[in-house]
């Protein structure tokens, strides 16, 4: 079997070695569901020198912005408008800038989404803008939810379905306005149904302690988006084989796993993945993952999309962990896991079939 020469299989052919970028950490979740409450909190903390902040707020006047530059004097205010859509270049600019500045170190930026972005767009101008991505690596989206008014936000707003679909730690806030009870079984049902491979943090301490080892970690590689321990509540056990899957209908968002063992070829791989691409390109929400190349084992393959766009891979000098098997986190509108999970075995058959003469090493086989 050929490429079929997609986008996948360009990006892949040869993966750049992973980079030091500065790490990027998004912090979303609906209106007034406690991001900058959190944040704040966070920058209480001392010596977070060289963590910039950018805020973003839909109206013109940065409420949030002072509240955060209170405390803490590295914050940057993108106002007036949706950083998924009007702000977008000024996100662009504010990163390079930052990027770009002298007189003191940059090692990790948080940025607070407004409370009606939708963090697909922020994704993909982290992933798809080449000058951002030279310099920038996306650590990690974290999403709020309040423990109090989720349900109803939800039922109400897709935006918060999606900003929590997006997420790799789901926060859940205000649960002292639960007089100790613990949260609700529904609700805690509702967010593993829409987002299953995220980690769930209730505790306030907890997610401080998240945050802060995020913003310090001198990590640049983008592995921490795949948080070596299990989801809380629910997700796939390191033992599970195959695909681990969990379905929401009510909202039309699924995410799920998929899991192999063995390393992959790489062009069966990219194959598998531009067909995916082609064709439900426009409901993968999220794809993120570590691949075992088969022509490079010890040296996991970052990859992360949204919808149609894929960042260029990376490889890592090494596994973040002992799991050295493939992973891709799939969070996806209506898509069939196990329909995805044959056409990847159906590519993989015909790779293994394929005359040996005809399986050219790619350029970069020995790393
Ligand atoms: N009791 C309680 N109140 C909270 C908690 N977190 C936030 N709040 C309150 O909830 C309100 C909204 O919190 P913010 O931190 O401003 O929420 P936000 O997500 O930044 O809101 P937007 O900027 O509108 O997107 C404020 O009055 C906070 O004091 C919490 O954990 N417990």
């Amino acid at each position: 079997m050929t490429n079929t020469g997609g986008h996948f299989s360009a990006l892949v052919a040869q993966p750049a070695i992973a980079g030091r970028r500065v790490p990027v950490t998004v912090l979303t979740g609906f209106l007034g569901s406690g991001k900058t409450t959190l944040l704040n909190q966070l920058l209480r903390e001392p010596s977070l020198d060289g963590v910039a902040v950018i805020v973003n707020e839909f109206g013109a006047v940065g409420i949030d912005h002072d509240l955060i530059a209170q405390t803490h004097d590295d914050t940057v205010l993108l106002a007036n408008g949706c950083l998924c859509c009007a702000v977008r270049g000024d996100l662009v600019e504010a990163l390079n800038r930052l990027a770009a500045r002298q007189d003191r170190p940059l090692r990790h930026v948080l940025i607070e989404t407004s409370g009606l972005a939708d963090p697909g767009p922020i994704v993909r101008t982290l992933m798809g803008d080449a000058a951002v991505r030279a310099q920038f690596v996306l650590a990690g989206v974290l999403c709020t939810a309040d423990a109090v008014l989720a349900m109803g936000t939800l039922d109400r707003h897709p935006e918060a379905v999606r900003q929590l679909a997006f997420a790799d730690h789901l926060l859940l806030t205000k649960t002292d306005l639960l007089d100790g009870a613990l949260p609700p079984p529904a609700l805690l049902q509702r967010l593993r149904d829409i987002n299953a491979t995220a980690t769930l943090h209730a505790d306030r301490g907890e997610q401080l302690r998240l945050l802060s080892t995020l913003v310090r970690r001198a990590a640049d590689t983008g592995a921490e988006a795949f948080a070596p321990e299990a989801p809380l509540y629910r997700g796939p056990a390191a033992s599970d084989a195959g695909t681990a899957d969990t379905a929401s209908h009510r909202d039309g968002i699924r995410s799920f796993v998929i899991v192999r063992d063995a390393p992959l070829p790489r062009d069966a791989f990219a194959a598998w993945l531009d067909m995916v691409i082609a064709m439900r390109g426009e409901d993968l929400l999220r794809v993120k993952g570590l691949v075992q190349l088969a022509d490079a084992p010890d040296r996991p393959m970052v990859i992360h999309g949204v919808q149609h766009l894929f960042a260029p891979p990376t490889l890592l000098p090494a596994w973040p962990g002992p799991d050295r098997r493939t992973r891709i986190v799939f969070i996806t509108r209506g898509v069939d896991a196990e329909a995805l999970e044959d056409t990847l075995d159906v590519l993989l058959r015909r790779h293994m079939r394929r005359p040996v003469a005809t399986a050219a090493p790619p350029p970069d086989a020995a790393p």
